[in-house]
């Protein structure tokens, strides 16, 4: 049987400004994600007809889920029956900020393709995964990107510094479409650029870089998420950001000791989830 597995990397917004909103309610952004080390795991495997998933969080297993909606999207662009079988191992939270579902779907795109020996062109898949949702395109790019459109114009920026950070999820989930409902102009800063320039590998550089126009929206509803970020400068970070949506909260250490010694701390508080990473680039 024909058996693919793929790790499916989380992503942070190290930069997201939000740019205005279209007519049918999405918004026009330009943001910079980075993947990280804290992945998922799908297994594709071609088989009987039909599509199936297991799932270690039960909940997540049904039609809904992104993995299924890409297997069904790919196969009707090849004009041919599903005939595959997935399962999903979750290590990402969810609803986090994190691009999880985004990233699943897309290695379900990338796992089906490689299973079809790449029956459908680069292009293609890159249409694909903007139908899945608008942070799927990135996630097929496998490295540090500059997003523009809604999210779908991707620019890989592979040898952008890889950073070393903190995650901190205060376990409760929050809608993405309800966030962007949420947001206001009003709260963004029009004297903001709107591009970054390279930053040095130096933490504190980078820390500087940092900017959510989503932030201000969840920060409002969600005081603790302002306790996360001020818990985080107290451990060492050079600057702490919500990452997309939120809630997750990431904060931006000199070195992976650092990082690895502060999420140690915030654990042991016992009231979030906690995980130090480490950008990456496949
Ligand atoms: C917050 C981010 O994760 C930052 O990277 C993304 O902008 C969200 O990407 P995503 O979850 O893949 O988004 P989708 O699944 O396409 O859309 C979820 C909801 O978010 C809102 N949405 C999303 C992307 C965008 N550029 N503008 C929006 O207003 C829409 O209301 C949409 O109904
Ligand atoms: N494979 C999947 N993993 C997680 N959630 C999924 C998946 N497929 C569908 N979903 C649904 O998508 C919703 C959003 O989950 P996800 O973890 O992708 O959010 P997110 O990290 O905030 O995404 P983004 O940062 O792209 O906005 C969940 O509430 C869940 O019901």
């Amino acid at each position: 049987m024909k058996q693919l597995t793929l790790s499916a990397p989380a992503k942070v917004n190290l930069f997201l400004r939000v740019l205005g909103r279209r007519p049918d309610g999405y918004h026009d952004l330009a943001t910079l994600m980075q993947p990280l080390d804290l992945a998922d795991t799908l297994t594709a495997r071609l088989g009987s007809p039909g599509l199936s998933l297991t799932c270690d969080r039960s909940e997540l297993a049904g039609p809904d889920n992104l993995v299924l909606a890409a297997a069904r999207a790919y196969y009707a662009a090849l004009g041919r029956e599903p005939a595959a079988s997935f399962e999903l191992t979750k290590r990402i939270p969810v609803a986090a900020g994190l691009g999880g579902g985004s990233s699943d779907a897309a290695a379900a795109l990338m796992a089906l393709n490689a299973l079809h020996d790449g029956a459908l062109e680069p292009r293609r898949m890159v249409e694909l995964a903007a139908g899945l949702g608008a942070d799927v395109p990135f996630f097929l790019a496998g490295c540090t990107a500059w997003c523009t459109g809604i999210g779908e114009r991707v620019e890989p920026w592979p040898d952008f510094p890889l950073l070393d950070m903190v995650l901190v999820n205060p376990r409760f989930a929050l809608s993405t479409a309800h966030v962007y409902q949420q947001f206001d102009f009003y709260w963004t800063n029009p004297h903001q650029p709107i591009r970054i320039k390279r930053p040095s590998r130096n933490a504190t550089s980078l820390a500087q870089l940092l900017v959510n126009d989503l932030e201000k929206v969840s920060l409002e509803e969600h005081p603790t998420l302002g306790q996360i970020k001020q818990t985080l400068r107290k451990t060492g970070a050079r600057g702490c950001l919500m990452s997309g949506s939120g809630p997750t909260v990431f904060g931006v250490f000199a070195d992976a000791a650092q990082a690895e010694q502060a999420a140690r701390n915030l654990r042991a508080q016992g009231r979030w989830w906690v995980r130090s990473c480490r950008g990456v680039r496949a």
